[in-house]
């Protein structure tokens, strides 16, 4: 039993001075002078802000890239979540191509069950199309506890989906109640101008950001949005790296379009000049797709749309690639692993970024750090909200602290941290995930395998109030027509 004192709660849409009191996982009561148990463990949470623990929608624990898998598995990426106030992960299930989701599913499973230090649930990638996996997905919805699928418009060859499947996917989709969530950027543009940069003899990690131009996201981000309109379906685009991105996001809001925009640490915080460092290492850390822009002015554009619900949630998109693995493409960069980390330090980027800057209320940051999430995924309040009732996930964060981002001091398995040296005023002094303290001024307290898979139930209201409404308005029927003359 714990009894988190004199704090301040702050909900997405409520702030007020409360105590807080948990037993048995759960939120037992919030309000003055509650009567605990001798027993209860009492912390002071005079001048910190009692929040709900962060919900990170992006990361690929222990993800197989080529004959290995990121460095950070279902142990050590939920310990680095739970240090930096996350306390819940959903993570993708990628299946090989021609392979069972329900396999990929399981095995998913098997990695992170006895692993995981904080609740999670999983997203499943489509990298195929079949009847079959038309099937599965049907399975995944009913039996699995998975509302989510993720669609690639890159990586051609073995996770790009071409249009018609995309078009098949969304359909799928819409007809289960799930979100389709899209990796856009145009892979046969990337193929062919990947041959280009390497003939010119350009193989470093800067020919990966030039054979990504902002463009080329913005056009796929373009023909997501469009045929989620066109198909009602709704459609979450996961890390939004670009302006061109965000603005094909904000023209589909304004048609209607129910389009989820999720901008990540590494948008909000970082430039792609780091790309172009003389130290291979250095720039090739840097790697991901879609790239992280080199225009100044993108971290704070994104921001601005986060800030007014143009852009909805925030992820990380945290894979953990050593320096080792991502040597891999050291004489060509097409075949270095992609991916940048950011699970532990996605609040305090967000806080540092958004409240700090004054463009986000502390209400504001939870949204996008926790309840949104929580809604698009359908776990609202059970997680996302301090309330009565909920999962005891919180972050106790203090708004005086001030760290500086370090690989010094992070705890995730890789070399380089990509934020190093940013000063963070703001962080969590205690997180607390399913009723315990998990972290506390002593340092961190997490066990494996204490956290537990959250299904997720499709429909959610959140995202499918409106599809299901145009729905019902829609007609679809042909022109009845008297039959042609007959001719002599
Ligand atoms: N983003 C990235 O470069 N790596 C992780 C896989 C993905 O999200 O596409
Ligand atoms: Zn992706
Ligand atoms: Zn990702």
């Amino acid at each position: 039993m714990l009894l988190i004192k004199g704090g301040k709660v702050v909900n997405a849409d409520e702030t007020f001075q409360a105590d807080v009191f948990i037993e048995d996982g759960v939120i037992k009561a919030i309000g003055h002078d509650l009567v605990c148990p001798r027993e209860t463990r009492v912390i002071n949470a005079d001048g910190l802000l009692v929040m709900p623990g962060g919900i990170d929608a992006h990361v690929h624990m222990q993800m197989p890239i080529f004959d290995s898998a990121t460095v950070d598995d279902f142990y050590t990426g939920t310990r680095a979540a739970l240090a930096g106030g996350t306390t819940m992960i959903i993570d993708f299930v990628v299946p090989k191509l021609g392979e069972s989701l329900l396999a990929a599913y399981d095995r998913w499973r098997s990695w992170a069950d006895g692993k995981v230090c904080c609740d999670y649930s999983l997203h499943v990638a489509i990298t195929w199309w079949s009847d079959v996996v038309r099937e599965e997905m049907g399975v995944l919805t009913k039996e699995r506890g998975v509302n989510s699928f993720k669609t690639f418009m890159a990586y051609k060859g073995y996770l790009m989906l071409n249009d018609p499947e995309l078009y098949a996917v969304f359909s799928r989709c819409k007809e289960l109640g799930a979100l389709a969530m899209v990796h856009a950027e145009n892979g046969n543009f990337i193929e062919e101008k990947s041959k280009e940069l390497l003939e010119m003899g350009i193989v470093g990690p800067e020919g990966h950001l030039m054979s990504r131009p902002e463009e080329i996201e913005g056009e796929a981000t373009n023909r997501a949005v469009t045929l989620g309109g066109l198909i009602n379906c709704p459609v979450y685009i996961v890390h939004v790296m670009s302006r061109s991105a965000a603005d094909v996001i904000v023209q589909g809001l304004k048609r209607g379009v129910v389009v989820y925009g999720e901008p990540i640490g590494a948008s909000l915080a970082l430039t792609g000049h780091h790309c172009y460092h003389a130290d291979w290492r250095h720039a090739a850390a840097y790697i991901m797709s879609p790239p992280i822009r080199e225009d100044p002015s993108t971290p704070a554009y994104l921001m601005d749309l986060l800030a007014c619900n143009l852009l909805h949630t925030t992820g990380s998109d945290h894979c953990a690639c050593s320096v080792s693995q991502k040597a891999r493409g050291y004489s060509n960069f097409t075949q270095m692993p992609n991916g940048v980390t950011g699970v532990e330090e996605r609040m305090s980027i967000v806080w540092q970024k958004g409240v700090r800057t004054g463009k986000l209320t502390p209400n504001r940051f939870v949204e996008v750090t926790s309840t949104t999430n929580a809604k698009i995924f359908n776990v609202y309040p059970r997680k996302g909200r301090v309330s009565v009732g909920s999962d005891a996930d919180l972050v106790l964060w203090d708004p005086s602290m001030v760290r500086v981002l370090s690989a010094k001091t992070h705890q995730t398995r890789v070399e380089i941290n990509v934020f190093e040296g940013i000063e963070c005023h703001g962080g969590p002094k205690y997180v607390i995930a399913g009723g315990k303290v998990v972290v506390d001024p002593e340092g961190l307290h997490v066990t494996a395998g204490a956290g537990r898979f959250v299904p997720n139930d499709c429909f959610s209201d959140f995202v499918y109030n409106r599809i299901e409404e145009r729905e019902k308005l829609k007609v679809t029927k042909g022109v009845e027509r008297s039959p042609p003359p007959k001719t002599a």
